[in-house]
């Protein structure tokens, strides 16, 4: 099955509109884990396992795992993914983009090496640059578009015939880039009017919305301003607030009501 259908059908299960993000950083890590050379598969596999039931997908962002030299955890993460819990597809946020030839390989990393179900590109070098993304009409396609830190609007922003860029970059991925209608955007939490335009822009196309939690975005705000007609369309992403809840041994069990809560606060504005 395709990632679109995956996440529709997840959505529709699971009644969760949670994007679990999977950022280690091993300082943060329970003591438990302290001289454990597999700590890094270890501890992700726990969050994922104590959270899958409140996720509508897991992020893992692959510098996270790359400076640690932790891509092998990577690859055994997302292959623990996907066959402890078939059904909740996975988001590899390596906000690629590069010429084409280069961008081939991007591709392959994030589809053939680590198995992604879909993937985050930078639009800024153009089409033929997210063009091998876009081949692989099984696989997702998650373009940013207004991303959530504060310097977003530095060049996001900036008025290209008349309109900002990222409305620019919304209407060219509805219009040119989705004939495969495997694409999606990043809008960040952490600007809501910015999410209705986007909204307005593509229709029903899936957002991940990274955001809440640490950065402080506005659960409210974002499903209000952002869902699609059936109360869906949206992947809210979480890292820190979820992986972090506890630096206790009782770690996975609050990162897990963390999961929940913040399916039931989106779940009470959909
Ligand atoms: O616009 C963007 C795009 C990606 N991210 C990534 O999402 C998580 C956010 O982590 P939190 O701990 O929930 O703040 C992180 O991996 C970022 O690289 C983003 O924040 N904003």
């Amino acid at each position: 099955m395709n990632f679109m259908q995956t996440l529709r059908n997840r959505w529709q299960q699971a009644g969760t509109l949670v994007c679990v993000g999977l950022d280690p950083e091993p300082t943060r890590f329970p003591a438990r884990f302290a001289g454990d050379a597999d700590a890094v598969f270890a501890f992700n596999r726990d969050i994922v396992d104590a959270t899958a039931e409140y996720a509508c997908a897991f992020k893992p962002q692959i510098a996270h795992f790359a400076a640690l030299g932790a891509e092998a955890a990577l690859n055994r993460l997302i292959e623990h993914i996907h066959a402890a819990h078939p059904g909740i597809p996975v988001i590899l946020d390596s906000k690629r983009g590069d010429i084409g030839s280069t961008a081939q390989h991007y591709a392959a990393e994030a589809f053939d090496r680590y198995r992604a179900d879909a993937v985050t590109a930078n639009p800024y070098l153009g089409r033929d640059s997210v063009q091998p993304f876009l081949d692989r009409a099984e696989r997702g396609v998650v373009v940013l578009c207004r991303t959530s830190n504060p310097g977003a609007g530095d060049l996001q922003d900036l008025i290209v015939d008349g309109r900002p860029l990222y409305q620019r970059v919304a209407e060219k991925v509805a219009r040119e880039w989705n004939g495969h209608g495997n694409c999606a955007l990043v809008v960040g939490a952490t600007w809501p009017a910015q999410l209705r335009e986007v909204r307005a822009i593509v229709g029903e196309m899936p957002f991940l919305v990274p955001g809440v939690g640490a950065q402080g975005g506005d659960v409210e705000a974002v499903v209000s301003n952002a869902k699609t007609a059936d109360g869906s369309g949206l992947m809210v992403s979480s890292s820190r607030a979820i992986l972090y809840a506890s630096s206790g041994d009782d770690y996975a069990a609050a990162a897990a009501a963390a999961a929940r809560e913040l399916r039931d606060q989106i779940n009470r504005y959909r």
